[in-house]
């Protein structure tokens, strides 16, 4: 593998969106030389248990627990703490929960993992979930304005908070690197290369855009594991990454 290549690895996100920690397992193993982590989402983690954290990353793995926390600050403080313990590389809340929650979230993360004496998870917000387009955004949820304005609030709203990045769709990755700076980490699902389905996606690009664009991480999930050849689908999406380097 090239240096590009391994680079790209590093940033290829895969969601494991399945029910049992025996088929997670099984599908990270078959993918990670092509992914540099794997996404614990509801599906998996309320299907599978805590458990399956800890035995991803017993095999040496990243580890990014989606559970997108949203509640009163001390809940999701509590919460956040709880998970904490289970070591996972990242963990995220909704920045609709607002600044007292996302500090609280981050707070009791940095203060769990000192007393555990292991690594901080990353704690990042999502702003507008990537399934949202410009209609269900007033219509349905009655919110004024461009999907991208609120985008742009709450990544600032999360750096105001403390934390270390927000999840976006890859549309607004360009713009919120502009307004948050380099260091801040842009996490984007809503990836999809031209020979895959959309399905329930809204806002979404391909991988070589997004990473272009400066997207820290692309979260890339059916496209690979609903393929019939979940290997060589991976293969391609990081072949786009590296424009074929
Ligand atoms: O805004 C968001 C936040 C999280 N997700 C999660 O990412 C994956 C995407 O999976 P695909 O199969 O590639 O659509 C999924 O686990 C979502 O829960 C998101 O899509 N958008």
């Amino acid at each position: 593998m090239t240096a590009k290549a391994e680079e790209a690895r590093k940033r290829l996100i895969v969601a494991l969106d399945v029910d049992t920690a025996e088929q997670a397992e099984s599908l990270a193993r078959q993918l990670s030389p092509w992914a540099g982590m794997f996404k614990v989402g509801m599906q998996l983690f309320y299907s599978a248990g805590p458990d399956v954290v800890k035995r991803l990353k017993d095999q040496g793995l990243k580890v990014f627990l989606d559970l997108k926390l949203h509640d009163i600050p001390n809940t999701v403080a509590q919460a956040a703490r709880a998970l904490t313990g289970l070591g996972a590389d990242i963990l995220n809340v909704h920045a609709a929960g607002g600044l007292s929650m996302m500090r609280a979230a981050g707070q009791a993360v940095a203060e769990r993992a000192a007393q555990l004496r292991i690594p901080a998870p990353m704690v990042i917000a999502v702003t507008v979930l990537t399934s949202i387009d410009q209609t269900v955004f007033n219509r349905e949820m009655g919110q004024p304005g461009e999907v991208q304005e609120r985008v742009m609030a709450w990544a600032r709203l999360t750096q105001e908070a403390g934390l270390a990045g927000v999840v976006a769709s890859p549309r607004e990755t360009g713009l919120i690197r502009e307004a948050c700076g380099p260091d801040f980490a842009v996490v984007t699902p809503g990836i999809r290369p031209a020979w895959s389905l959309s399905g329930d996606q809204r806002r979404v690009l391909s991988p070589a855009e997004a990473l272009a664009l400066g997207s820290s991480y692309l979260v890339v999930g059916r496209p690979i594991t609903a393929a019939a050849n979940p290997e060589e689908a991976a293969r391609k999406v990081l072949a786009e990454m590296t424009g074929g380097c």
